[in-house]
Order: C-alpha cells, then structure tokens, then sequence
C-alpha cells in the first residue's frame, strides 16, 4: 500500500498509547456527566488542595523543564517557568472555575407549542475535549478545572518542553478527582509529546469531540492539514490599538503601554498602535518616550515624528512579534484604520481610543474580533479577568464560540421534549 509521508510519520508514533489514554476518558466521561454539580464542584475544590500539596514536586519537575529547554525566547521562558506565586494562583484557578454557576442541565429556553408539547432547550457537555498547547503549565490546571466542571472529559497535549510540569500537574488534579470517587481517567495526559504524536491525536475521530488547538500558525497548518475530529481554533494574536483623533491622549498613552509591554508574549499583547494623523504629533513622541526601551518600528509619518523608530515593512503589520516590539502607523481617518485592521488582524482583541461615541460605535460595529474594546487595554481579553474563572483558550474562530473559553463554552445544546402520547399527523 502507498503512504504518504505524513501517514508513515503518524505510523511511528505509538498511536495505540495515544488512543488508550482518549478511549479511557471516554469511557470515564459519563460517569461525570451523570455526576452532581455538588461532586463535581468537590473534585475541583479537592484538585486545588493537592495542587498545593504537591507544590514541591511541581517546582521540582518543573526546573528540570526549565533546564532542559534549549533555545527558548523569553516569552517562551516566562510562560514555561513555575514558583510559589504561579502555583498558588493555579490553585486558586481551579477554586474559581469551582465557584461559577453549574452549567450542565441549565435550561437555556423553553416553549410550549399549540398542540401540548412541552420543548426545553438545556446546556450539555461536548463529551471529549483534546487540547493542544504551549509551553504554559498553568493551562494544564486551568483547561482541566473548565472541563470537570463542565462535565466533560479532558486529554491533555501540553507542550514537549513543559511534560515534566505537566505530569505533576495532572497526577495532583487526578488525586483530586479520584478522592471524590470519580475516574482518574477523566483527566488525561498524552505523554508523547512528539509532532507526529500531535498528528495522531488530532485523529482521533469519534473519540475526541472536540480539539482546542491553542498556538500558532505552525499548529493552526497542521490543524487544517491533518484534523479529523471537530476544532474550535485558539489562534494567533495580531492585535492592534487605535488612538482615534477624539481620544483622551493620557489614557491612550497608559493602554497602548499596558496592551503592549505589560506581558508582551502572550496573545493578547498589541502588536501594532495605529494613530489618527490629527494627535499623532502630540502622542507619538510623549508615547517613544513613555515606552522606553521598546522598539519601535513606523511608517514615514511616524519616523518623522519619533527618530528613533526603525523603519517598518510590510512583514510588520502582519508579525506577532510576542516580544517588547511596536509597529506604528499613522492613519488619515477612522476608516483608513478599520481597513488597516480587517486587512492584518488574526480575528483576536482590538481596542479603540477615543471619546467620540459615534467612533466607538462604529469600530466595535465594523471591526471583526473575538473581541472589540473601547477605551481598554486588549489584556483584558482573558477568561480569568472576564469573569470566567478560567480559560481554556481564546477562540479566534466564529463558529461554536469566539473568545476566552470558560464552562459554558465547554457545552452545547440538547433539546428535552416531552409529549403525552403525542403523534405527528
Ligand atoms: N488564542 C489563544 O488562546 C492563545 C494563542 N496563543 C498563540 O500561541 C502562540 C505562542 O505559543 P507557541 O508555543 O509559540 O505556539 P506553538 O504553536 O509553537 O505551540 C503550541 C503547541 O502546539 C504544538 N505544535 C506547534 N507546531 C505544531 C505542529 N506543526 N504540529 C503539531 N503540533 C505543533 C507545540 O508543541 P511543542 O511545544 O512540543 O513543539 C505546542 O504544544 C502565539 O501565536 C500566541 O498568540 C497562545 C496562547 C493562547
Ligand atoms: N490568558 C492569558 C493570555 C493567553 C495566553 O496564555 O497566551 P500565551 O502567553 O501566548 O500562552 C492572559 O492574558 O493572561
């Protein structure tokens, strides 16, 4: 038989290991569904106390995945790094996914029709959830709380650089799910962390019911390439802010240097400040100034105006640089900047400035996000600030859900009819 090359890669991979783990959480999965809100909310509270306990086995595991990381940027380092503080919010993630509303069975609508029947529509778990992710340990944590809590199943694809972590992680979150007498099995953990091992799991038609790819384009390609089960994309982070000529220009100046070098490699971080030709002179050189040592990379206009931006090319406006990098463009008209932004965004978070209503309104009306914010910084796109305990991820995509992916995310919809000896004439 021919193969491709892919197909011959994926056959090298230990497959069968892959599956056992999916194929086990499956068949752990609806014993969690049929669970109470009350136990489920148990295991979680319990998950947190062993994520405590085992705060000495984490750091350890995770300095040996500190060390053995070769090449990493400092984005990739701080996300991959533990201590005190990050497991302890870890935990507390956990006991926040805990203290949101139960989200399986709640009724989302209702309606009786003429003839009697009685339709209800309420809220479900997907089943399997498989997530692919970066080097971010605190995701194991965070991915897995949400998918308990949401009565779903969860497999876990961390990063090949975090797997130390990621282990200790899941063993501690297992305990706490087994201590309240439900299957470790729910939680589980792909250990082989190889692409081909990626390519397997993403096959996994019928057993996972749905991946969350959490990453880049490299991931994203693979994804469109290879995925045979149902996806839900937590893309890229090309995102931008616009200083309109109505915005307050100090409030401008303390988000774009929030949304850009608060935490400049995570998603989402600015990557490119777009500024009204009517306050440009004004803002951009207080702004440089502001910014300090973070490179700035402008369109002549800004150039002009900021000496020591560099020039920008076009590769600019389409880079997520995830580092303390800014590409900056002077734009004629709230229009101009629109089209900048349906031109070059990946679909993430962007933010206008400005204190002309009409303005907001029509940037949140016409600009095509996951989220559009006005007069705030995009570092608020996140499912702990937002209110939803947690996130699994941020989706870039439009269908089943867009945005920071909290419980409800996690579930879909099941229409309950009830009859009375009805029949359809
Ligand atoms: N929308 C969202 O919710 C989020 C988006 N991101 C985005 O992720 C990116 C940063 O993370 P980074 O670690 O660089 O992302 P990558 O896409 O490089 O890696 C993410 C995960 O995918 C795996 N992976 C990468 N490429 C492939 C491939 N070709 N085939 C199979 N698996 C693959 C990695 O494995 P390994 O590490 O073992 O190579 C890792 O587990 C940024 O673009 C950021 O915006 C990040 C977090 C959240
Ligand atoms: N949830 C995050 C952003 C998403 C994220 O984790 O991004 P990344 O640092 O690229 O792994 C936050 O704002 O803290």
């Amino acid at each position: 038989m021919i193969q491709s090359v892919e197909q011959a890669q994926v056959d090298r991979v230990d497959a069968r290991a892959i599956e056992a783990v999916a194929v086990a959480a499956r068949a752990a999965q609806p014993q969690l569904a049929a669970a109470p809100g009350e136990q489920r909310r148990a295991a979680l509270l319990a998950a947190a106390r062993e994520l405590r306990a085992s705060r000495a086995a984490i750091l350890e595991a995770n300095e040996r995945d500190v060390a053995d990381a070769v090449d990493l940027t400092s984005a990739q380092r701080d996300r991959l790094r533990l201590d005190d503080a990050r497991i302890e919010q870890m935990a507390q993630g956990v006991e926040a996914v805990a203290a949101q509303p139960d989200v399986v069975g709640r009724v989302v609508d209702g309606w009786t029709l003429p003839n009697g029947l009685r339709v209800r529509r309420v809220r479900v778990p997907l089943g399997v959830v498989g997530v692919i992710y970066e080097n971010r340990p605190n995701v194991t944590a965070d991915a897995a709380a949400l998918a308990l809590a949401s009565g779903n199943a969860i497999v876990l694809r961390g990063s090949s650089q975090a797997l130390a972590s990621n282990r200790v992680i899941r063993g501690a979150i297992a305990r706490g799910v087994a201590s309240v007498g439900l299957p470790e099995a729910l939680v589980g953990l792909v250990e082989d962390t190889s692409r081909e091992g990626a390519r397997a799991f993403m096959r996994l038609e019928g057993i996972i019911d749905v991946l969350v790819p959490r990453g880049g384009p490299g991931l994203l390609r693979a994804v469109r390439d290879e995925a045979r089960v149902p996806v839900i994309i937590d893309g890229d982070g090309n995102c931008h802010v616009y200083v309109d000529r109505a915005a307050d220009l100090a409030k401008a100046a303390a988000i774009v240097e929030n949304a850009k070098l608060q935490r400049p490699g995570v998603c989402n971080a600015a990557e490119t400040l777009l500024v009204h030709a009517a306050v440009a002179d004004e803002f951009l050189p207080q702004l440089a100034e502001r910014l300090g040592s973070c490179e700035l990379r402008g369109d002549e206009r800004t150039r002009a105006l900021v000496p020591r931006a560099l020039p920008a090319t076009a590769a600019d406006w389409e880079t997520e640089y995830l580092a303390p990098i800014l590409a900056v463009r002077v734009v004629d008209t709230l229009e101009d900047a629109i089209a900048h932004i349906r031109r070059y965004s990946s679909g993430h978070s962007e933010a206008i400035v400005t204190e002309d209503l009409a303005a907001a309104t029509r940037f949140t009306g016409e600009v095509d996000a996951a989220a559009v914010l006005v007069n705030a910084s995009t570092r608020f796109v996140d499912g702990g600030q937002l209110g939803f305990g947690a996130e699994i991820g941020i989706s870039t995509q439009k269908l089943h859900w867009r945005g920071p992916m909290g419980t409800e995310a996690l579930t879909s919809v099941k229409l309950v009819i009830w009859g009375d000896g009805h029949v359809r004439t």
